[in-house]
């Protein structure tokens, strides 16, 4: 069995196309999930599972940025191996299309989407110094004092991995071992998998920053993943006044977000009794494209993905 896997607590267990993956959705939750949130995620049809907080090394959680250490908890995710394979999905992930077929990948590698490195919260490294993303890798030359350029960085919202007990085993071996680093677990995981890692088009985890900085990258056509990642783009605490977030694109997906949560045929029990019901309201991927393209602000290009 290979369920897809959100990691929050109420918010974002309706995804679109929730009622047609053909896999459970299992939701890993801290222990300060209310009980009543909780339920709410059961009615909805998601099997929760609680999870153990995870701490990076005593004393050295100064080196990753506060709001992040909490984050090394996901690694608990590899102890749920009644499952063969899982896409992890973050709390602030939608999704817009079906996207089983990531289950059919061939095994043993560790797929996620290309991480962008020109947004402020990146200010603190080298690639953010120089100007350099691996979104746009011939834009600016990685110089040769800086030694090897990096390997390829995926972000960590979103990623299908395979569940093992070896592997969770020697995950938690090795945190306690590395000092922690900005990106938390993110960069853990980067450094842990390097060599299984399998880039996929940014279709399956849009970093929001990405509609910005790498137009040229984006195929709006197909996007299946929204990640609202960006500063100020989280829907539940939308204000619009952080820097981007009054573009149309990001308004339209917001609001997109908030349709999806409060559409009661997404619930459950309507899913179940009237799956036909459920069908009809799902936003097509024509009427997704058109609205986008109203939205206007994106440039709109078929070029392949650079990932
Ligand atoms: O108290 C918490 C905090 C976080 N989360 C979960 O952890 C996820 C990660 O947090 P954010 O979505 O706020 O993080 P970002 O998307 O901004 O950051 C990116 O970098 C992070 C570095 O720690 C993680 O790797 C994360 O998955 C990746 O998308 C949340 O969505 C949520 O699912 C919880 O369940 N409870
Ligand atoms: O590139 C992204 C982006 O900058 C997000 O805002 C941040 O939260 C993520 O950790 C990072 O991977
Ligand atoms: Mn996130």
């Amino acid at each position: 069995m290979a369920p897809e896997i959100i990691s929050n607590g109420v918010v974002g267990s309706q995804g679109a196309e929730k009622a047609k993956s053909k896999y459970p959705l299992v939701v890993a939750i801290l222990p300060d999930v209310p009980d009543d949130h909780r339920q709410i995620l059961v009615d909805q049809g998601c099997i929760v599972r609680e999870i153990e907080p995870l701490h990076p090394p005593e004393n050295q959680t100064q080196f990753a940025m506060a709001y992040y250490v909490i984050n090394y908890s996901k690694l608990r995710i590899w102890e749920f191996v009644e499952y063969s394979k899982m896409i992890y999905l973050d709390g602030d992930i939608q999704v817009f299309q079906n996207i089983d077929h990531l289950f059919d990948y061939p095994d043993s590698y560790f797929y996620a989407v290309m991480d962008c490195f020109c947004e402020k919260t990146w200010s603190g490294t080298n690639q953010y110094k120089i100007g350099y993303c691996q979104q746009c890798p011939d834009k600016v030359q990685w110089p040769s004092e800086f030694g090897p350029k990096p390997a390829l960085y995926f972000n960590a919202g979103m990623f299908v991995f395979e569940p093992s007990l070896p592997t969770y085993h020697d995950l938690l071996k090795t945190v306690k071992v590395t000092p922690p680093t900005s990106f938390a677990e993110q960069d853990f995981l980067n450094m842990y998998f390097r060599d299984k890692y399998k880039p996929i088009p940014p279709i399956y985890n849009l970093v929001l920053a990405m509609l910005w900085r790498h137009p040229e990258n984006i195929q709006l056509d197909n996007i299946k993943v929204v990640h609202y990642c960006a500063a100020g783009s989280k829907p539940w605490r939308f204000t619009g006044e952080e820097e981007n977030m009054q573009r149309e694109d990001i308004q339209f997906l917001v609001k997109k977000w908030w349709d999806i949560y409060n559409d009661e045929s997404l619930d459950y029990k309507n899913t179940v009794n009237a799956n036909e019901e459920a069908d009809k309201k799902e936003m097509s991927l024509q009427q997704f494209l058109a609205a986008l393209k109203e939205a206007g602000d994106v440039r709109y290009v078929t070029a392949p993905s650079a990932a």
